[in-house]
């Protein structure tokens, strides 16, 4: 089913207060709303923001529209202006709440499969009492009453015939999707899943993105080409001149396929061959970089980057290191990551081995994926 997240986000957060709207304060050095897009890396995100915020929404790259003066009001926008563009099921979910997990949004999508909603919650496990003037005045069965979260999940066409049928003033979409007559299954929401709602919230968010676990990844790469005739090698994006060339489908740059290798490794995706067939003429003579760009853009898609890079030549000749600066800056560009994230270094093999002898050129790579 393709599927498509909702952000809404265009509160005014007066219960927040502060200079500008909740969501595009700071967290943890970040505005609320770049977490928020974050938490739905690879899915396809239409944000709801109001026209005074334009400009600041640029900044995050995402399509936006318009919202309006009530919470159902922009989520209607957002529904309306995925009509007819082919996406069949949707997320709609608060800006305000950065922290949502992918385990959170994968429960939902497998519950869409067998239900018109699918929504999370938490079940109420303090006592409930109603307070009149600071004093208990009576106590309530918490029984069956659950804490609604976001996102929530629903077919589109049914979602946005049930806000268009609804005369307002939901406080959720699971509300208007009742008001309707569809059925909405409760998945496990997250105690982490808060929204921002009052000043104290973020501390608490905080905090929660700093107990959070960063998911490494790590990979290695190994590649060899052989020495034939011609005048220069490409080696880590740099082309230098020499006395042969490498022999390779492609432009057989040995450092760059053994990096984009441990990139695809992190990740568990096989190596170049996979995404790149050397049956397949297309890449007769390609220029590596095109590799690599490919592996990186595939890692960012799954919410990863590239935490670091360590890259090892071994030959005699031609020299590296007066062309290894030149180099690191080469993959840094290529990837758009800072030089202090990548490292290029060789080494000879002391003369033994294939390496030793001149017939080819060997390289190693590491590589850490990081999400945080
Ligand atoms: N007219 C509105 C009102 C709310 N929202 C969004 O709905 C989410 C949940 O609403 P809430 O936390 O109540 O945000 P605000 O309405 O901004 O807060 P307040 O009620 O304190 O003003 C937020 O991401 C908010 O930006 C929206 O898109 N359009
Ligand atoms: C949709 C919601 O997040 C569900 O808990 C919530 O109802 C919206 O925020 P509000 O504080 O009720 O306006």
């Amino acid at each position: 089913m393709r599927t498509a997240v909702i952000i809404v986000a265009a509160g005014r957060g007066t219960r927040m207060g502060g200079e500008i709207p909740k969501q595009w304060q700071l967290l943890a050095g970040k505005p609320v709303l770049a977490h928020t897009v974050a938490a739905f890396a690879g899915m396809q995100v239409l944000m709801v923001i109001h026209p005074e915020d334009r400009d600041r929404a640029a900044a995050l790259g995402v399509p936006v529209v318009e919202g309006g003066a009530t919470r159902d009001a922009s989520v209607r926008a957002g529904l309306a202006a995925l009509e007819g563009t082919g996406v069949e099921a949707v997320l709609i979910h608060d800006g305000a709440r950065p922290l949502v997990s992918c385990g959170l949004i994968d429960r939902l999508i497998a519950a869409l499969d067998r239900h018109d909603g699918a929504a999370p919650a938490l079940a109420v496990t303090d006592a409930l009492w109603r307070g009149t003037e600071g004093r208990v005045s009576g106590t309530l069965d918490r029984t069956g009453l659950y804490r609604a979260q976001t996102p929530q999940a629903f077919r589109l066409a049914p979602i946005l015939a049930a806000h268009r049928a609804h005369p307002g003033g939901a406080a959720d979409d699971v509300e208007v999707a009742r008001a309707a007559g569809l059925d909405v299954v409760i998945v496990e929401g997250d105690e982490s899943n808060l929204k921002l709602t009052y000043p104290g919230d973020f501390a608490r968010a905080e905090a929660i993105l700093r107990g959070r676990t960063m998911d490494v990844r790590l990979g290695n790469g190994y590649d060899v080409h052989a020495f034939c005739e011609g005048d220069h090698v490409w080696l880590c994006g740099v082309k230098l001149p020499h006395g042969k060339g490498l022999l390779g489908h492609s432009d057989a740059d040995v450092g760059m396929h053994a990096l984009t290798d441990a990139i695809y490794g992190a990740m568990a995706e096989g190596d170049i061959g996979r995404h790149f067939p050397p049956s397949d003429p297309q890449w007769k003579g390609a220029a590596s970089h095109i590799f690599l760009s490919h592996a990186i853009a595939l890692a960012r898609s799954r919410g990863f980057d590239l935490g670091n890079c360590d890259v090892t030549l071994v030959c005699e000749r031609p020299k590296i290191g007066p062309h290894a600066l030149e180099m690191q800056a080469e993959i840094a560009r290529i990837m758009a990551v800072e030089a202090g994230r990548v490292s290029v270094k060789a080494t000879t093999s002391e003369r033994l081995g294939f390496t030793g002898r001149e017939e080819g050129i060997a390289a190693i790579a590491t590589a850490t994926l990081v999400r945080a």
